[in-house]
């Protein structure tokens, strides 16, 4: 049983942070054990409150699980301050782990889970030791300072991110609402260059997206998959989250983690050269 890490916010509503993020690792059979930066009171209706743990706590939640447990990768999510960003990049900076860093910003209801003035620290201390970034759209814009609207803007942004460091670049399409498919760009340091398309579902239920797919992400790495691999299973594990959704709440409803298990021989992810 291989261990991994989330560095992240709990929701109390349990469709995204730290709760998404478990549930996704039970699923992958990964052990799941996690450091906590925030609880925020949240259901799929909106965030309510945000509380920060205290930085040095912080550092000694990490540290207990680094003096115990053989972790086999990390993901980050909401960090919410500058003081929490250098507090973990600290720490991961002296550890050669395989990182997802999931830059989460802003949650769907529009609550700030990022602090403005933690911006750069999440773009001078953490973006270099990622071994693969997930922006969506408005992250990617906010991290390069570019406006996208076009393909070949996702194209110039991803460039930008790369030059900052990380292996590997997703840039998840989620948010190109105008579109029919759910297309995410991934973009390695190699030059390659993919498109991974699935059907756009029509759903409100897409609280905790961006959570699910960086932990499965995280999760496949745990496990030893290749890079690319890893990529293209986590697309599938969040698509039939999305497809079999639980209709749970009010609002935007969570995804349900427990499809992949049920439905993965069902789906097929579709890459191509971007
Ligand atoms: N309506 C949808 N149908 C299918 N896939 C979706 C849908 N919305 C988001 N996704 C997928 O979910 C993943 C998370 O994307 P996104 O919603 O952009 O992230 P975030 O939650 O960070 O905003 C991506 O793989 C994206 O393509
Ligand atoms: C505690 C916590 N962390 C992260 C998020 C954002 O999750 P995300 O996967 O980006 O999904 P949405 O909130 O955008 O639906 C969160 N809400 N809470």
């Amino acid at each position: 049983m291989h261990v991994v890490t989330t560095i992240a916010g709990s929701d109390s509503g349990g469709g995204a942070g730290i709760q998404a993020d478990l549930k996704t690792f039970q699923e992958l059979h990964v052990f799941g054990t996690s450091v906590i930066t925030a609880l925020t009171a949240q259901n799929t209706l909106g965030v309510s409150g945000v509380l920060p743990i205290e930085a040095a706590f912080i550092q000694q939640q990490f540290f207990a699980l680094l003096e115990d447990f053989d972790i086999r990768a990390v993901k980050t999510g909401m960090l919410f301050s500058a003081d929490i960003i250098h507090s973990i990049a600290q720490i991961l900076q002296h550890k050669q782990l395989p990182l997802v860093v999931d830059p989460v910003m802003i949650a769907k209801g529009g609550a700030s889970l990022l602090q403005q003035q933690a911006i750069e620290a999440m773009r001078s201390e953490l973006l270099p030791l990622a071994t693969i970034l997930t922006p969506n759209i408005p992250e990617a814009e906010t991290l390069t300072g570019q406006h996208i609207e076009t393909v070949d803007d996702i194209h110039r942004a991803a460039q930008t991110l790369l030059q900052v460091g990380g292996q590997c670049i997703i840039i998840k399409g989620g948010h190109f609402e105008c579109s029919t498919t759910a297309t995410d760009y991934v973009f390695f340091q190699d030059g390659r260059a993919w498109m991974m398309t699935m059907p756009r579902i029509e759903t409100l239920n897409t609280h905790g997206t961006g959570c699910t797919f960086s932990a499965a992400l995280t999760a496949f790495l745990g496990n030893g998959l290749p890079i690319e691999q890893a990529i293209i299973e986590a697309k599938k594990f969040i698509h039939l989250a999305i497809t079999h959704d639980l209709k749970l709440g009010h609002g935007h409803g969570p995804t349900n983690h427990f499809a992949y298990q049920q439905y993965q021989g069902s789906c097929e992810v579709i890459v191509h050269e971007a």
